[in-house]
């Protein structure tokens, strides 16, 4: 039998650090949901106990260090399944890029394992499974839109965001998640993003206070360490979106438009110095 998972990309509308941690993490504070970006998986159950990975994609890791083949591994380890299984990766998200493709991808396998091998696996279980994989991984479980705390892995549900397009670009550089958190002083954090007031826009449906209200507190240590990430800031900005921000620890920076007549425009201008921009709708 074969079955299919969609795995979408994420976007933080609000990311605040709130303290460095004793354990090496940080204690954040975050408002996350799902644009429609989406890699797919497919699984097919092996007759040999064995994880096997592929992809289209020739630049990530296929075997223990990719996400989907840990989360393989975790689940037939917790619930003693000896059965193998073939997981095919179709990569659409860009690859450290602050959208959480990796950690989208664990979480599909998450799900699309409890289908396969009927497990029947409560959905709180597997956001604490896919809290071992990564901190991002409980979120990519649920979806939907949610204030995340603790490391990320602490969720609560809130409702959607208004409809909107978001336009993505990503330029060509790979940042890494733990270099942008090392470089961050976190005591020194002078302007803090009010995670109250983006809730309140979202459960307002006020699409202008959300783009007002947007804010990173990474963005700074990514902005310093790549020139480029502001400069396609700048220019998204100009070109007419209504809220820019950068995604995560970045690169990707991420626009919000409300008018589909301005999307040409900023489409356009994007492409004519990056190469990565997508145009997609929030998932709601
Ligand atoms: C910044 C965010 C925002 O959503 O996303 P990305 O930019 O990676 O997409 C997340 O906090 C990333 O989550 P994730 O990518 O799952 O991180 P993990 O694998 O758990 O951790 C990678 C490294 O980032 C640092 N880290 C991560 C989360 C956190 N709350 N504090 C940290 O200091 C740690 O150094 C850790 O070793
Ligand atoms: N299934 C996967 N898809 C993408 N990257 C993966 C996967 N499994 C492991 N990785 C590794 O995880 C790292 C971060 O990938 P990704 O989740 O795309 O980053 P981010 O969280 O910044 O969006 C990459 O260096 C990549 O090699």
């Amino acid at each position: 039998m074969k079955i299919y998972e969609k795995a979408p990309a994420k976007i933080n509308l609000l990311l605040d650090v709130l303290r460095k941690r004793e354990d090496g993490f940080h204690e954040v504070e975050m408002i996350m949901t799902m644009v429609d970006l989406a890699d797919r998986l497919e699984l097919e159950e092996l007759p040999r106990d064995t994880i096997i990975i592929s992809s289209q994609a020739g630049y990530i890791p296929l075997d223990e260090k990719n996400l989907a083949f840990q989360a393989a591994r975790l689940i037939k380890e917790r619930y003693d399944v000896r059965k193998g299984v073939y997981i095919h990766l179709d990569k659409k998200i860009p690859v450290a890029a602050g959208l959480a493709g990796g950690s989208s991808d664990a979480a599909a396998a998450l799900r699309g394992l409890n289908r396969l091998w009927q497990l029947n696996i409560p959905e709180d279980e597997l956001c604490r499974l896919g809290a071992e994989l990564g901190s991002d991984v409980p979120f990519c479980v649920t979806g939907g839109t949610a204030i995340a705390t603790g490391r990320g892995e602490k969720l609560e549900r809130i409702s959607n965001p208004p409809q909107c397009w978001v336009v993505l670009a990503k330029p060509p550089i790979n940042v890494s998640t733990a270099d942008v958190y090392g470089k961050l002083r976190a005591n020194e954090l002078r302007e803090h993003p009010s995670t109250a007031d983006m809730v309140s826009a979202i459960e307002r449906g006020s699409f202008s206070d959300i783009c007002t209200g947007l804010g990173n507190v990474l963005e700074n240590v990514t902005l310093d360490l790549y020139p480029e990430v502001l400069q396609l800031k700048e220019s998204m900005q100009k070109l007419g979106a209504d809220g820019v921000l950068m995604s995560g620890s970045g690169p990707t920076v991420f626009g919000l438009v409300s008018k589909e007549a301005k999307l040409p425009r900023i489409y356009n201008g994007l492409r004519g110095f990056c190469k990565e921009v997508y145009v997609v709708r929030m998932l709601t």
